[in-house]
Order: C-alpha cells, then structure tokens, then sequence
C-alpha cells in the first residue's frame, strides 16, 4: 500500500553498487552497524534490486563494466518508483567533468576513493537525516491532524492517480463517500472533544475494514469520510459499504439524540467506474456525494448506490 505514514524510526536500507566485491566488503565493514545493507556488483542488478528491495540510499561507483553508474543514476532518476532515491557516487578520479557528469544524472553527493571510513559514514548519515525529514514532511503533508488517517489533498492526489490508470486500464474504481449521521446532535450533546473522540473512532473503524493494500480511507472533512477502491465494481463496493456501516454501528458508541439507533451510524454514498472511457475524478465524487444524499433522505444508516455515468457522446 503506497501509505503516507512512514516508519520514524527504522533503519536505512543502503544499496552498495560496485563491480569489485572488495571494495563492497570495505563499505559493508563501515556501515553494517548502522544500516540494513544490499549489494550489487553491476548496473541492471543495481537496478532490479532497487524495483524490489526500495533502498533509502545508494553507494554508486562510477566505473563499471557494462552499465555504467551514469547510466543507473539517469535509468533511476527516469522511473517515478525510484527517482526519489538518492545516489551518492563513489569516485576514483576527481576531475571536473567526470563530476558534472555525476551531477547532471542526479548525484546527490560524492565520496571518493579509496573511502575515507570517517567521512563515508557522516556523508551517509547526513543523507540518510534528511531523507527522514523529508519523509516526515510528507507524511504530514498528507495525514489529517485529528484522526491520524489520510487527508483529503492526499485522497486527491491518488484519486487522480487512480483514475488515469483505471482509463488505462478499464479495471472498475469505486468511492465511497461516509458522513456521521446527526453529527451535530452529538456534539451538541456530548461535547466537542468527545465529537472530535467520535470521529478518530470512524476513521479507525475505516481504516480496519479496508483490506486491500491499494485501498484508502481519507478524512474528507468535517464528519464527512471517502474510501477509494481501486480494481472494485458496484457489487464489491456495496458490500464494502456494508461492512463499513455493520463496522461503525458495532463501535457501539451512544448516540441518544439520533433517530437511527442508539449509537453513532452512517451515511453512505457509494459511485462506481465501471466502462472504459474517459473517467472524470471529480465527477465520481460528486456522483458519490448525491449517493449519499439519498442515502441521507431514505432513512441514514445505509448506503445508497449512484447510477451509472452517462458516457459522452
Ligand atoms: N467534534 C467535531 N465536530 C466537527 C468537526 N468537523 C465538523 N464537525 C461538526 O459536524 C457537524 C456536521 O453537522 P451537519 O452538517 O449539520 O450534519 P449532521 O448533524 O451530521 O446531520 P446529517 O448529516 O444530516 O445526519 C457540525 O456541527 C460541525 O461543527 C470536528 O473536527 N470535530
């Protein structure tokens, strides 16, 4: 699951990329304590690793029969799954074009050769430090501050990701749109702070129903929550929307002044792509949000399915 929260306090997974095992073994000697370490002696092998083991980092000699470093850093730097990693080129001459060769494939940094153990190991640890900030910002960037779930720029963002690989595709996406039933009601009744309670309790009702590693919950709003379901049609999404509306009615949390049930329910509206064509991210939530509106009208506590889209022409 491409999740926005990454681990604060894991180790750094480092990929050394050098023809010459012995001058990986040295490497290996002088970050083996600090870092999860992975070695490849050629450039494609460099390359198949990072697709699976998805280094923080690479020690990248330049040098190299057959693919060359250059070469990695520029296929690297190509690729959206890997352009973030950062490539730190280990050089045995220092002349300034072999230099601004490294900088224009996207070098992050140099260390020359033969390594000086002191300065190798700070150069890492200061890239790896900023990897962790930047991954940090990021993570913040796209959760909600409350419930600790995704935040709606981040559901927009792989909402539109989502929809250009359905049109690609012709895989079915779903949404379902959830909104707290009489939400004012209950912090009325109850207080703000047990309304802000109420709806970490969603979310995390949410987020356990979802199971699917593509799946995601966002706080859409207020007391209003989407959940997008790649590779799911309207049959799959209903039945989700069920079990999402059986999960939040179990939370069993005391709700006196709704007219549902006893506890807090929701509201679900549920819109499905199913036909290839042109698929409009903005139009699909709007089709779930009028799903929930009769939802809304037909009694709350329920999910309501949107009718298909109208294709164009
Ligand atoms: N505690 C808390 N309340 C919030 C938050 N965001 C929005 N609300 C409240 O959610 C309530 C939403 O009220 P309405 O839009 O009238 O909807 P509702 O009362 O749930 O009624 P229906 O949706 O028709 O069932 C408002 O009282 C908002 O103040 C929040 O972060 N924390």
């Amino acid at each position: 699951m491409t999740t926005p929260f990454p681990p604060s306090l894991r180790r750094g997974r480092l990929l050394l990329v050098d023809d010459r095992p012995e001058n990986i073994r040295l490497m290996h000697q002088i970050l083996a304590s600090e870092y999860e370490i992975f070695a490849a002696t050629g450039g494609q092998q460099a390359i198949d690793l990072c697709a699976t083991a998805l280094p923080d980092l690479i020690l990248l000699d330049v040098f190299m029969p057959g693919m060359d470093g250059l070469e990695v850093c520029r296929r690297l730097k190509q690729n959206p799954a890997t352009e973030s990693i950062a490539v730190i080129f280990v050089t045995a001459g220092s002349q300034t074009e072999e230099e601004n060769a490294c900088w224009q494939v996207g070098a992050a940094d140099f260390v020359n050769k033969p390594v000086n153990p002191l300065t190798l190991r700070n150069r890492v640890r200061a890239h790896w430090q900023l990897k962790l900030h930047v991954d940090a910002l990021h993570a913040m960037a796209h959760t909600d501050g409350l419930t600790a779930i995704a935040n709606r720029r981040y559901l927009n963002e792989r909402l539109e990701a989502e929809c250009q690989r359905c049109q690609r595709s012709g895989l079915p996406l779903s949404l379902l749109m959830i909104d707290v039933d009489f939400f004012k009601r209950y912090n009325d009744r109850y207080g703000h702070p047990a309304g802000d309670e109420c709806l970490k309790r969603v979310a995390g009702a949410l987020q356990a129903a979802l199971q699917r590693p593509f799946d995601l919950a966002a706080r859409y709003g207020g007391e209003e929550f989407v959940c997008m379901l790649p590779d799911t049609d309207a049959a799959g999404a209903l039945a989700m929307a069920d079990k999402v509306e059986a999960a939040v009615r179990a939370l069993g949390l005391e709700h006196a002044d709704s007219t549902v049930d006893a506890v807090v329910t929701v509201s679900i509206g549920v819109a499905a792509v199913a036909t290839a064509g042109l698929v409009d991210s903005q139009a699909l939530l709007r089709r779930a949000d009028q799903a929930l509106y009769r939802a809304k009208n037909q009694g709350r506590g329920r999910a309501c399915l949107a009718p298909e889209a109208e294709q164009p022409g």
